[in-house]
């Protein structure tokens, strides 16, 4: 039997070391039904790679954003040295005893700390990772986990936070520059337009080889309700983007690449023109996988809502002004209904954002609309 960990949280905490078989609580039994997989073969190409030092990265990240809603990027200003750090960082903290990672556990209604996919209350089974989430100051969670030497991990996080942050504030402009948005347009990107007020949380993935892969989960679809996330994976491939039309397509981890993905709140800004990508992992028998999300979103109070220059008779604003941490409870609460759930008009045809899974599948930027009452 694996053993599983008596705590309050109704024993959703698998010590994955012991693991030998894939337990029922976590065997998904309709994997493959939903979308096909791995089309790389039907000329559906790979997800974009572009080098942010090409003089024409704008264009490119714009065309990657509306088709795509997800690219990778080279030549981004972030050390190899800091991804091996952060990538160690990590490594330590999930080889921890699991009674001592639970030390650090995330409370109930709390965003920090160790613990399961926030998403699982969702689905009926249980995903085969685990993951430590860090919003603001990392430093109460590192004294549970490292009692003696919790300062190299504290530094490596704050290093990280602040290098991130740079660059999400440079791609924000590449993504926003591509559709016409100018500094004028964003008051809230403060007087030197630099995001300086951004928020933002980092996510470690850890997801442990699995003697069962092709009936487990890694971390379940989902799209993320950032503006956008940027991801650093080790050396182990599972992550897919689902492409309309094409299925499920594998981002393949390429050294020293970061992957960068657009998430609802930038849907939303952009009204409607650059997808919110859905995306899942899969697990695989022998490696280990270790991910970073640096999850990036606006000022926590600010309103989002589609901006005035993409918004005319023929565009009416598709989503209703919403702030980060409205946005956030409602996720929490409606999973994949959250962005439907502040939609102001659909097409005539009938359902359409991306991560409503009744959705229809038709190409509805040109449509009429209908008001949603
Ligand atoms: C800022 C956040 C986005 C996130 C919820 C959170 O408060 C911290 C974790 C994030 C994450 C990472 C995995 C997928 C996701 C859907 C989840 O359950 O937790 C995202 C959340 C999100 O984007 O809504
Ligand atoms: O592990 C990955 O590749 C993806 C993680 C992810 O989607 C997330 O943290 O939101
Ligand atoms: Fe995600």
């Amino acid at each position: 039997m694996p053993s599983r960990v008596p705590d309050a949280s109704h024993h959703k905490h698998l010590d994955f070391n012991s693991v030998k078989e894939l337990p029922e609580s976590h065997a998904w039994t309709s994997l493959l039904g939903d979308y096909p997989s791995g089309p790389d073969s039907c000329g559906v190409g790979s997800v974009p790679i572009i080098d942010l030092d090409d003089p024409n990265a704008q264009k490119l990240v714009g065309h990657a954003c509306s088709t795509w809603g997800v690219f990778q990027v080279t030549n981004h200003g972030v050390k190899n040295s800091l991804l091996n750090s952060i990538e160690a960082a990590g490594k330590s903290l999930f080889s921890l005893p699991i009674q001592q990672k639970l030390k650090a556990a995330r409370s109930p209604d709390g965003v920090s700390g160790y613990g399961v996919a926030r998403i699982s209350s969702f689905f009926p089974k249980l995903m085969w990772s685990e993951g430590f989430t860090i919003f603001g100051s990392p430093l109460e969670h590192a004294r549970q986990l490292w009692p003696q030497d919790h300062n190299q991990f504290c530094d490596v996080i704050e290093e990280y936070e602040k290098v991130m942050q740079q660059l999400a504030g440079r791609l924000m402009w590449l993504m926003l520059g591509s559709l016409g948005i100018t500094k004028e347009d964003i008051k809230w990107a403060g007087p030197k337009a630099d995001f300086k007020g951004a928020s933002a949380a980092i996510q470690l993935n850890s997801y442990p080889a699995c003697p069962d892969p092709d009936r487990a989960m890694g971390l379940a679809a989902h799209t993320d309700s950032t503006l956008l996330t940027i991801l650093h994976q080790n050396n182990t491939s599972g992550l897919q983007v689902l492409r309309e039309g094409a299925g499920w397509v594998t981002v393949p981890p390429r050294p020293g690449t970061l992957v960068v993905n657009i998430g609802d709140l930038l849907h939303i800004l952009s009204n409607g023109l650059y997808p919110s990508v859905l995306h899942r992992v899969m697990v695989n028998r022998t490696q280990h996988r270790l991910s970073i999300a640096y999850l990036y979103g606006p000022p926590t109070n600010v309103q989002i809502s589609p901006l005035s220059k993409l918004v005319d008779p023929s565009h009416p604003p598709l989503y209703r002004p919403v702030t980060w941490t409205e946005y956030l409870g409602t996720k929490a609460k409606h999973f994949n209904k959250a962005l439907s759930s502040v939609r102001l008009c659909i097409p005539l045809n009938g359902l359409v954002d991306v991560n409503d899974h009744n959705r229809v599948e038709v190409s509805w930027r040109q449509l009429p609309y209908i008001k949603m009452m």
